[in-house]
């Protein structure tokens, strides 16, 4: 396979140049572990973690590659990143085999693309998964990473994303996300025409605008969210999996909308993506008990969005604060469209939560 094509240079004026390119690469990188464990998934290769959600070798192959890339694209003493997995599972007795299944993974992975001559021992890749361990907050400069979101969807061979966020001084500064399974209109400049493609690179620098590419390497082209303003044109995105959101809740706040379309439900980040390009209108997401919602869930989408030229809000209205912590310190819900929409979905979504006893 051919080395992953070098992006061009950033735009004049973007001070996180480095690190997009590097970002880009490093999920990039990624995907192509994801698709190819995703083709033949072993029952053997998915385990259930201590809080009863999947994990599989690709979340972790997935997260060890990024952290590679990251720390030998951009060489540097404070490596420091806030990513959903950890080692723990895979120091124990009995996972040796899935331990050497990953290792093998990553270090097909890094063959096949060519970029760097590297082989990893199974400590490396335990070392590379705990890179992961910063608890974020206010200061400095770090990295979000979700190896795979969706990772039920993952395992169903659906939708899922691998997105990377960076923060600088408590702000996400800087998102890049891969969707294997997401298809987007790429636009040839010369020619004019547009074809379907399948396998999307979103990715934002604050100040910058959004972009979509091809996984395989394209030239970036500019997106935007829709300009719907009456929400009886408008279509959302929800969550595919029921334990993950409220049906009754968001079925309630699309008739208080008006909204006509049938829900669009799909796993991941990914809906962040498809709300960026125009796709939908509206994603929303609102879970069934005050769950913590993880900064890695939203990071790189809700730059990839708000650079599109949309909002990422929580369900009373305020910006989604990622200073916190490894989790989000908000009010329920979570709701990204655009800004004409924004303020009639919180006010619907307040008022349905108020009638289902969710809000006092
Ligand atoms: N019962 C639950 N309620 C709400 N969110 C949940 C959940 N179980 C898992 N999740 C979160 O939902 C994410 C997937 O979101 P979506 O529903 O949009 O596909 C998961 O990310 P991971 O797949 O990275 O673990 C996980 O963080
Ligand atoms: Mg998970
Ligand atoms: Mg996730
Ligand atoms: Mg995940």
């Amino acid at each position: 396979m051919s080395e992953l094509p070098s992006p061009p240079p950033p735009a004049a004026g973007n001070q996180y140049g480095a690190e997009h390119a590097a970002a880009k690469k490093a999920v990039a990188l990624a995907a192509r572990l994801c698709k190819k464990v995703q083709q033949d998934l072993l029952k053997l290769d998915v385990q259930t973690k201590a809080d009863r959600t999947p994990v599989t070798v690709a979340d972790y192959g997935s997260q060890v590659l990024v952290s590679v890339v990251l720390k030998i694209e951009l060489p540097s003493n404070s490596f420091s990143m806030v990513a959903e997995e950890d080692s723990e599972d895979l120091r124990k007795d009995g996972a040796q085999e899935m331990l050497g299944h990953i290792t093998k993974l990553v270090n097909e992975t890094i063959i096949n693309d060519g970029s760097y001559s590297i082989t990893l021992s199974k400590e490396d890749v335990l070392v590379a998964i705990d890179g992961g361990k910063s608890e974020g907050g206010p200061s400095g400069r770090y990295w979000i990473l979700d190896p795979i979101d969706g990772t039920k969807g993952f395992i169903r061979g659906d939708q899922y994303a691998i997105g990377l966020a960076l923060l600088d001084e408590g702000k996400v500064v800087l998102g890049a996300m891969a969707c294997p399974n997401l298809p987007f209109k790429s636009i040839d400049h010369n020619g004019g025409s547009s074809r379907d493609q399948v396998g999307a690179l979103f990715s934002a620098t604050i100040g910058c605008g959004s972009t979509v590419e091809s996984l395989e390497g394209s030239q970036p082209q500019k997106i935007s969210v829709c300009s719907i303003s009456n929400p009886v044109d408008a279509s959302f995105f929800e969550s595919y999996e029921r334990k993950h959101c409220m049906r009754d809740c968001t079925s309630s706040i699309a008739e208080k909308l008006g909204i006509q379309a049938p829900p669009v439900r799909i796993d991941s980040q990914a809906k962040y993506g498809a709300v960026a390009q125009g796709d939908g209108a509206i994603y929303w997401r609102f879970p069934h008990k005050r769950s913590k919602e993880a900064v890695w869930d939203h990071a790189a989408g809700s730059i990839i969005v708000t650079e599109a030229g949309g909002l990422v809000k929580d369900a009373s209205g305020n910006d989604l604060d990622f200073s916190k912590g490894r989790y989000l310190d908000r009010d329920a819900g979570i709701i990204a469209t655009n800004k004409y929409l924004m303020p009639l979905v919180v006010k619907a979504a307040q008022e349905a939560m108020k009638e289902e006893g969710i809000l006092a």
